[in-house]
């Protein structure tokens, strides 16, 4: 498996929102984990805490507008609110993003808009920056640009490799989504009219 691939399997930010999910003081519940392919690691993490999955393989369907509707059918069916996107690897249709707006939100590993699309951390080490990390966004239909709500900066080591600054951004991210997620659950944070991040308490 190529790195990358290696720690999107391992359903280690689904595992941190589970965890944050399941403290007393947590605005949010995690009714359902949705997975676009069968026997992956989070679906076991699920099964675990007792949270009720679902698989909808994107290679059975013939358009990504069919495969999306499915995904659509079943966070309705089970009354979801708010979509956190782990390791979700397929590219959402403009209609499911404008029909979520606002109630989707992806971790990137890079301080966006700085090293969009995959190999995030390899970007990063080749780029030869010293300070990198990784970011919550909303998710907008362009890929990997939608409003920042969280953000993590974690240093770049001269010994670093992308497996060793991987691991580095990933425990950031363990801490960052947990975060961003209460922050949106409890109404702390929303997505403006104007697309942008609007926060309560700030004047
Ligand atoms: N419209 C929209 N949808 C997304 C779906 C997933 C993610 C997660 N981060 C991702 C960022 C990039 C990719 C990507 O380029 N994958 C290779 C092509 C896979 C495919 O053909 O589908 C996937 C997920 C982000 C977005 C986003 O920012 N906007």
């Amino acid at each position: 498996l190529k790195m990358s691939n290696y720690s999107v399997l391992l359903g280690t930010n689904l595992q941190a929102l589970i965890e944050q999910a399941k403290r007393p003081c947590s605005s949010a519940e995690i009714v359902v984990v949705i997975s676009n392919k069968p026997g992956v690691q989070g679906l076991k993490r699920a099964s675990l805490a007792g949270i009720q999955t679902r698989v909808v393989d994107h290679k059975l369907f013939g358009s990504r507008a069919e495969f999306d509707g499915t995904i659509d059918r079943v966070l309705e069916e089970f009354g979801v609110e708010l979509v956190c996107l782990a390791g979700f690897m397929r590219i959402l249709t403009g209609t499911f993003v404008k029909k979520w707006n606002g109630k989707l939100l992806n971790i990137h590993p890079s301080l966006l808009p700085s090293f969009k699309g995959v190999n995030a951390q390899k970007q990063a080490l080749q780029a030869g920056v010293r300070v990198t990390g990784c970011t919550v966004h909303f998710v907008a239909e362009e890929v990997d640009a939608g409003a920042i709500i969280v953000q993590e900066a974690v240093p770049v080591l001269g010994s670093d490799t992308e497996e060793s600054l991987s691991d580095r951004i990933r425990e950031a991210e363990h801490r960052a989504f947990p975060a961003a997620l209460e922050l949106v659950a409890s109404g702390a944070v929303s997505l403006g009219e104007d697309g942008r991040i609007s926060w309560k308490s700030h004047s």
